[in-house]
């Protein structure tokens, strides 16, 4: 709440208007057989996306948000209605033969989740929240989170969508492979976002880059938004202010990131689905601690 004054200005903010964001992109390193879905699946999701089915829609509706939905890199050669299309490029090359995208590719990505962000601030939106949708996308964001802790792949690396202990190893060694095969430089986040992240990641650390620059509270949800977020405080650390940890998610390299950062979930549900699910599910909370900075009686209004 104290936070949330600071970033507004305002000692009881109003943060009425609520969005969720969700950043897709696809993954060339799930050749390499390191999810539990075929990258099918993200083109798929976002066909539900915009039909409303999908959890973050239903969250968002039952909380009252705004869902919007950011292609900068899916497979998908069409899109359906509703999409804003952004894409920088059909998917990321498989990372474990080489860089997953161009330096320059990266940058687009940031510099769209930087817009993306300062679009929302425009349209009058007061709590935002990131999400994302990528099959793959956690063997790239423990990629990210070693090369840029220098903490071992092991120590890092969960079972994503649910894989069994043989593909866990697998992945493993891939997250090894693409460090050793890109050499990411881990004082360059954009080296590291481009070498061995993905799109949607370095969408959203655009996006959190964004709405600190605008004031924008930022809500995060599971290990990939926060990488993301991670990436984002290497590149400028007092956006670290302007952001929330929602809930904290069953991957291992999450709480570790999030203590990097230095901050603390709301909530401890064991949950993985990504999509935002555990940002907006946190919304409800944000709103509690306004309305109690508004309503709760002093002792002073008790006459103490
Ligand atoms: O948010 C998390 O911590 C999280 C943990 C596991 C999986 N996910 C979601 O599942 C997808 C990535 O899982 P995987 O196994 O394909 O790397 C991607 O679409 C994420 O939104 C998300
Ligand atoms: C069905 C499904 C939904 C998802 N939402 C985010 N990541 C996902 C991964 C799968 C597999």
């Amino acid at each position: 709440m104290i936070r949330l004054a600071g970033i507004t200005g305002e000692v009881v903010p109003d943060i009425g208007r609520k969005a969720m964001v969700v950043f897709c992109g696809d993954h060339g390193v799930t050749a390499e057989g390191v999810s539990a879905y075929p990258p099918e699946v993200t083109g798929l999701m976002i066909h539900n996306f915009c039909k409303g089915g999908a959890a973050v829609n239903v969250l968002s509706r039952n909380v009252g948000a705004q869902v919007k939905v950011v292609d900068v890199g899916s497979s998908l050669r069409e899109l359906p209605d509703g999409v804003v299309d952004r894409k920088v490029r059909y998917g990321t090359a498989n990372m474990a033969v080489g860089p997953a995208m161009k330096r320059a590719e990266a940058e687009k990505a940031i510099q769209i989740g930087i817009e993306i962000a300062k679009d929302l601030k425009v349209e009058g939106v007061q709590l935002a929240g990131v999400g994302e949708m990528g099959i793959g996308n956690t063997t790239a964001a423990s990629a990210v989170a070693s090369a840029m802790t220098g903490i071992p792949a092991q120590e890092l690396v969960g079972r994503g969508t649910g894989i069994d202990e043989a593909t866990w190893q697998q992945k493993v060694e891939i997250v090894c492979k693409s460090l050793a095969v890109n050499q990411p430089d881990r004082v360059d986040a954009i080296d590291v976002l481009a070498k061995v992240g993905g799109l949607e990641i370095a969408a959203m650390t655009g996006f959190v880059l964004g709405a600190a620059s605008v004031r924008l509270p930022v809500v995060i949800d599971g290990l990939i938004s926060t990488v993301a977020a991670f990436a984002a405080v290497n590149l400028s650390s007092d956006v670290r202010q302007y952001l929330f940890a929602s809930h904290l998610s069953v991957e291992p390299a999450h709480r570790i990131l999030l203590d990097r950062i230095g901050l603390e979930s709301l909530i401890d549900a064991k949950m993985r689905l990504g999509e935002g699910s555990g940002a907006v599910l946190s919304f409800p909370m944000f709103d509690s601690a306004v309305a109690i900075a508004r309503e709760m009686a002093t002792f002073a209004d008790l006459g103490l």
